[in-house]
C-alpha cells in the first residue's frame, strides 16, 4: 500500500523525469497559484464529506487533498523533513 512518504517520492521524481500523462506534472506547471486553489477544493471537499457524507468518501476526499498538499511541497521544494519538524 502507498504511504505519505513513498507518494512524496513519487512525486518528486515525476517533477524530475516529467514523464508523458503525468497530472503531478501538468498540476506542477500550473504553478503554485493553481495548486494552492486546488488545496483549498479538496480541502473543502473534505469537509463536505465529512459531515454528510460516508467514510469511505470522507476519505478518498482526505487521499486526494494530502495528494495536492504534496504536489504543492515539491512546488516549493519543501522536502517531508522540513513540515515533519512541525509537528
Ligand atoms: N493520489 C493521486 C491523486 N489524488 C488526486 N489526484 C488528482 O486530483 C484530481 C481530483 O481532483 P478533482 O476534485 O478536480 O477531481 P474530481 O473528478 O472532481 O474528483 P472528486 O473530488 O469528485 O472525487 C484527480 O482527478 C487527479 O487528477 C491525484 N493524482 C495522482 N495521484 C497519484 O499520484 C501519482 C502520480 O500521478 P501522475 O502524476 O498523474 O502520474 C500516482 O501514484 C497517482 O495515483
Amino acid at each position: 500500500m502507498k504511504t505519505f512518504d513513498s507518494l512524496f517520492a513519487e512525486l518528486t521524481e515525476k517533477s524530475v523525469t516529467r514523464p508523458a500523462g503525468s497530472g503531478t506534472v501538468a498540476e506542477l506547471d500550473a504553478g503554485v497559484h493553481a495548486i494552492g486553489k486546488k488545496v483549498v477544493e479538496e480541502a473543502a471537499e473534505v469537509w463536505m464529506a465529512a459531515e454528510h457524507e460516508g467514510d469511505e468518501r470522507t476519505a478518498e476526499e482526505i487521499s486526494q487533498l494530502l495528494y495536492h498538499l504534496q504536489v504543492l511541497m515539491v512546488a516549493k521544494g519543501l522536502t517531508l523533513e522540513d513540515v515533519y519538524t512541525h509537528l
